[in-house]
């Protein structure tokens, strides 16, 4: 793709995700308008400000049939209603593509609201991001060097999966492929779950009579633990309710084990404690970000 080759860009969502990827291709060079639509005129009119999009949508009639490309980057409960609304004006030669953090839901929102152009929706999940929401988080540096994983659907065309992974790759990402279930399974895991926990976590602690106590000296550790606890709630409910099937194995899972710590807490059982430090010591110290 040569610089500017993408005429304009409509972004559904222009928080940390969206705007990411509009600095990201406008500092690539590759795109000569990028337009934004949002829930609030508050969120577009930063971004505006803040020289992410160049015009806020009119409205889909008016900005989706001439569009090379349109990004869904909302919390994903939202993108079936958006599939709705744009369907009936996709152009022929507009391709579409999500930054949504769970991949069969969102797949599932594309066929039934997209009819006979879902090849067109090419899935995709940035593994970036931050705590942080908004316009106002967005970097044009978010998804260099991270990983974006796509889960083409049958219906995609060669040529459309190869734009939608050179617009990624655009942003400085290192694209690879999954199957929806295979996505949803592993980020359950991965990603899911640890959010839970540390929401889970702060929440226990939120609700004491001494919280400020607690807090005023909690350190690194509790840091390290908990700086995902400050992120969206409602990205997060709408992650967990879309993936609660892979999420509430990896929760059964998870109590497993704390049974297995609770149990040998109350034995006092140091092999036992040792043992399960030991294991996740080695493999957590030996693990390097891919
Ligand atoms: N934050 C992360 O770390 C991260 C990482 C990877 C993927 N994601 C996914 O990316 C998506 C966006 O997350 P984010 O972190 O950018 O959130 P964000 O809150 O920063 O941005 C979301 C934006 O969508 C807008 N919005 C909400 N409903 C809308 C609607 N119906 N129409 C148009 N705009 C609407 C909001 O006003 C907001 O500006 C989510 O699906 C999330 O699961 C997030
Ligand atoms: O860095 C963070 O704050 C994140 O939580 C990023 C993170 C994750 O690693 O779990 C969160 C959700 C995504 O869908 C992808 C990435």
């Amino acid at each position: 793709m040569g610089v500017a080759e993408l005429n304009k860009i409509v972004i559904y969502g222009v928080g940390l995700i969206g705007g990411s990827f509009a600095l990201a291709l406008r500092q690539a060079g590759a795109v000569r308008e990028i337009v934004g639509f949002g829930r609030s005129k508050t969120t577009l009119d930063e971004a505006m400000r803040l020289g992410i999009v160049d015009r806020i949508g009119e409205s889909e009639a008016a900005e989706v049939a001439d569009a090379d490309l349109i990004l869904l980057a909302t919390p994903v409960a939202q993108m079936a209603t958006i599939f709705a609304r744009i369907a009936p004006y996709l152009g022929a030669n507009t391709l579409l593509t999500d930054g949504g953090s769970t991949k069969s839901d969102v797949v599932a929102a594309a066929y039934a609201n997209l009819g006979d152009k879902v090849g067109q929706f090419v899935p995709a999940h940035p593994i970036a991001g931050a705590e942080k929401s908004g316009a106002s988080a967005a970097l044009a540096e978010l998804y260099q060097g991270k990983k974006v994983v796509v889960t083409p659907l049958p219906e995609n065309s060669d040529a459309a999966i190869a734009s939608v992974r050179l617009f990624w790759e655009l942003c400085g990402a290192a694209v690879c492929e999954l199957t929806p279930a295979q996505h949803d399974e592993v980020f359950a895991a991965v990603s899911h779950l640890p959010h839970l926990l540390s929401f889970a976590l702060v929440h226990d602690i939120a609700q004491r009579d001494n919280r400020d106590l607690l807090l005023s000296f909690a350190a690194s550790g509790f840091r390290d633990f908990t700086r995902i606890a400050a992120s969206s709630p409602e990205m997060w409910r709408d992650i967990c309710l879309a993936n609660r099937g892979a999420l509430l194995s990896e929760l059964g899972l998870y109590q497993r084990e704390l049974e297995h710590l609770h149990q040998a807490l109350t034995e006092a059982d140091a092999a036992k404690l040792e043992e399960v430090f030991r294991v996740s010591s080695q493999v957590r110290g030996s693990w390097k970000q891919q």
